[in-house]
Parts: structure tokens; sequence; C-alpha cells
């Protein structure tokens, strides 16, 4: 059976150099490109613990999908790169597997639009981490019999976009099965200004952003007498590999975009 083709862009970033990883150690996978800012600068197998590749490409993404010709892209990169990667990646018929956040329902829409055109397929996973999407069906589960609910997602403090892509997702996941209302008294007041979070269909988000955390959520439910906490702590970036591995190896079965791992797994 032909080997997968990969190319990785972020590739120098805390996510990219773990995909590089689980790519090099999978028989059935081949790295060919490894994008990303200042490449050409680094030696990518050094910094991976690996042999050198020679397969770098300065964040010209163009370049790397008509020179390497892979089957599917892999995206870890930023909210304002990732729109270019992506119709470049469609642009080439490649797959693109992105778990870049900070993308909006207007994207995934545009990009299922293109991904048809070709007749490609394309996922888009705000998390790849099994627990991650099994914490979010937990709560999304719970939300129908206790609609009182608060997230806290708490992060390392190099994330830019807040809140975390998969807080958006859960939140999405709950609205779809609460009747909608504003928690909290009418009266309510911050004397510090967005203490009380940020506000999506009647409940709040709260952004926690601390340098030891790698990628945490908790979603917490009240009613009368009783407090139920869904919790979900991703303690090393290897546990989004598994989901990004079978991203990969499902991509090419199917047409359009799969916006999370969750449509993908029974
Ligand atoms: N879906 C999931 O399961 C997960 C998603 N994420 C998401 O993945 C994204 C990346 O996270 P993380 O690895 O921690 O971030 P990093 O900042 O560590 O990595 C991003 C990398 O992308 C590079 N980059 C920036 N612009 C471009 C470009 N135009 N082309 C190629 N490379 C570029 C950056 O270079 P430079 O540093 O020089 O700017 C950096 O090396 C974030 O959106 C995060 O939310 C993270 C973990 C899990
Ligand atoms: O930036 C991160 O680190 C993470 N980002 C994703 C998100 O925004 O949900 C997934 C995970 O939480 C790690």
């Amino acid at each position: 059976m032909d080997k997968i083709k990969v190319a990785v862009s972020g590739a120098n970033g805390k996510m990219g150099q773990e995909v590089l990883r689980m790519v090099i150690n999978d028989p059935e996978l081949e790295l060919v490109a490894a994008i990303d800012l200042k490449m050409s600068a680094i030696d990518i197998g050094q910094v991976i613990g690996h042999e050198p590749i020679g397969i770098n490409f300065d964040n010209d993404i163009e370049q790397a999908l008509t020179q390497k010709q892979p089957d599917v892209l892999v995206d870890f990169t930023n909210p304002q790169a990732v729109h270019n990667n992506v119709k470049t990646a469609i642009k080439y018929n490649v797959c693109p597997v992105v778990g870049t956040t900070g993308l909006q329902a207007e994207d995934i829409a545009e990009f299922n639009r293109l991904l048809k055109q070709q007749e490609l397929g394309g996922i888009f996973a705000p998390n790849f981490a099994i627990g991650a999407i099994l914490m979010m069906r937990f709560a999304e589960q719970a939300a129908k019999y206790m609609p009182n609910v608060e997230i806290i997602e708490l992060h390392h403090d190099q994330k830019i976009d807040a809140p975390s892509g998969t807080a958006l997702k859960t939140a999405e996941m709950i609205k779809e099965v609460r009747s909608s209302f504003k928690q909290g008294l009418e009266d309510e007041f911050e004397k510090v200004p967005g203490s009380r979070g940020g506000e999506y269909d009647g409940f709040r988000i709260h952004s926690v952003r601390l340098p030891g955390f790698i990628a945490h959520q908790e979603v917490i439910f009240g009613s009368s007498g009783q407090v139920l906490t869904i919790k979900h702590d991703s303690i090393h970036r290897e546990s989004f590999m598994p989901g990004v591995n079978l991203a990969v190896k499902k991509v090419k079965g199917f047409v359009g975009a799969i916006y999370g791992l969750d449509k993908l797994i029974d």
C-alpha cells in the first residue's frame, strides 16, 4: 500500500514538532514537507531528535505543495495563517487536517464549499484528544438535565485565542440541547470588568492563562443541592497525536468539511 504523504505547516511550533515525530514514527505515513516561518535557519531533524530531514520550507506553502505533492496538509499555525494555508491546500488538491483554532463558522462553511468543488475531504478539529472529545460529549448529555452551566478553560500563557476552540465547541454543543436563557441575576454587576467571564447564549466561559498549564477544561453544572463537574486535562501534547493520526488516515475517505473529531468516532 502506498504511504500517505504528509506536509506539516507550523512545523516548528509546539504542536508541529509533535506532529513531525508522530508522522516519522508511523510506517504508513511519509513526511514530505515541514513548513514554518524562518525554517531554513533550523535543522528540524535536530529539533525533533531525528537525523536531518532536508524538507524544510520557509513559509512558502505554495512551493512546498507543488514540489512535494502531499496527500494531506496538517496545519497547527495561528488564526491569521490558517486561512491561506487551507485555501492553498485545496487549490492543489491536498486534504487539510486542521488543528489551528480561532476559525469562525463562516470559515468552515467556506472551506466546505471549496472542498466540495474540488471533491476533497477536510477535517477541522478544535481538539484531537479523545478525552476532550468525551468530555464535550458528556457535557452535552448533562446539559439536557442540568441547564445551568459554566465553562472554565485553562491553558499555557502562550495561547493567542480566547476562549479556546474546545470551549467554544463545547458551548456550541451545549447550546444545541439547552433551551436558551440568561443565567444569574438580572441586576448582577462586575466590580472588576470581565470578572464574570464571556457570555455565550446566557452562560459564562472563563479563560485562565498561566505558565505550567498545557490544556485543561472544566464544565460545571449546578442545580438545586448538587454540582456536577466534568473535567479533562491534557498533560502532554502527545495526547493529541492519536486523533491527528486518525484524521490523516481518514481524510481522503469523504468529501467536504468535517468540524470536530467526534464526527469520525462512533
Ligand atoms: N486541535 C487541537 O487538538 C489543538 C490545537 N491547537 C492549536 O494549534 C495552534 C498552534 O498551537 P501551538 O503549536 O501551541 O502554537 P505555536 O505558536 O507553538 O506554533 C505555531 C507555529 O506556526 C508558525 N507559523 C506562524 N505563521 C505561519 C505560517 N504562515 N506558515 C507556517 N507556519 C507559521 C509559528 O512560527 P512563529 O513562532 O515564528 O510565529 C509557530 O512555529 C493554535 O491555534 C492552538 O490553539 C493546539 C493544541 C491542540
Ligand atoms: O492552544 C492550545 O494549546 C490548545 N488549543 C486548542 C483549543 O483552543 O481548544 C486545543 C487544546 O485545548 C490546546
